[in-house]
């Protein structure tokens, strides 16, 4: 291998910022959405589709994949950024089966360690996550600290590795490979209130299996 593919491994992954992704007024509805609907955040969990389960030790937050009427204009948001986000993150096109997403709050002590997003498809047809996407929005001021979204390149950081760490600011989208490791970084949230949180879209794009 050449130099070049060496450094591939310690850089962090492809990644793409897009600040006042959806807008303010989009942003403020979906804060209105959730504060109205904090019964129905569950704990996350992890797994595969057939095998899921809640690891507090591994994954703490609480979401939905409820989003009233906010889904077609929130799915058309994410669709709209397919292949801006193809091109700057240099992957491969890939056949559009669907997009999966859910609705996450990150509150007091929360955090999601170093995972991958694919391979949770467990039966035929398959559909595997490609890209990830998350949006950000959160009250203002801002009620919580931390909560930043860290990237890490493939070689682990004694081995020569390296990170960088992404603020889940209002209305902020962040693109990357769904095959790239990450983590969430634990949520500072002192007074407890769920209006507070750190509230994300996770958007996986869904390719078609081959
Ligand atoms: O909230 C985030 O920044 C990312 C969440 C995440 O990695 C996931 O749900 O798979
Ligand atoms: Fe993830």
């Amino acid at each position: 291998m050449n130099a070049k593919t060496f450094s591939a491994f310690s850089a962090p992954p492809p990644h793409w910022v897009v600040d006042a992704a959806f807008g303010a007024e989009l942003a403020a509805r979906l804060l209105k959405f959730v504060l109205e609907r904090e019964p129905v955040f569950a704990d996350t969990t992890i797994g595969n589709t057939a095998n899921k389960f809640v690891r507090k030790s591994v994954r703490s937050s609480r979401a939905t994949q409820d989003f009233g009427d906010l889904r077609a204009e929130v799915e058309a948001r994410f669709r709209a950024r397919l292949p801006a986000a193809i091109s700057r993150l240099g992957l491969a096109p890939f056949a559009l089966k669907g997009l999966s997403m859910e609705l996450a709050a990150h509150g007091d002590g929360d955090f999601y360690h170093r995972h991958i997003d694919t391979f949770v498809a467990s039966g035929p047809p398959r559909p595997d996550r490609i890209l990830t996407g998350v949006y950000y929005f959160h009250a203002t001021p801002c009620g919580f600290t931390g909560g930043d979204l860290r990237l890490h390149s493939l070689r682990s950081a004694d081995d020569g590795g390296s990170h960088v760490d992404i603020a889940p600011k209002n209305d902020r989208l962040l693109l990357f490979p769904a095959w790239a490791p990450h983590e969430v970084r634990p949520v500072s949230c002192p007074d407890r209130d769920f209006g507070q949180s750190r509230f994300a879209i996770n958007c996986w794009y869904l390719g078609k299996s081959v």
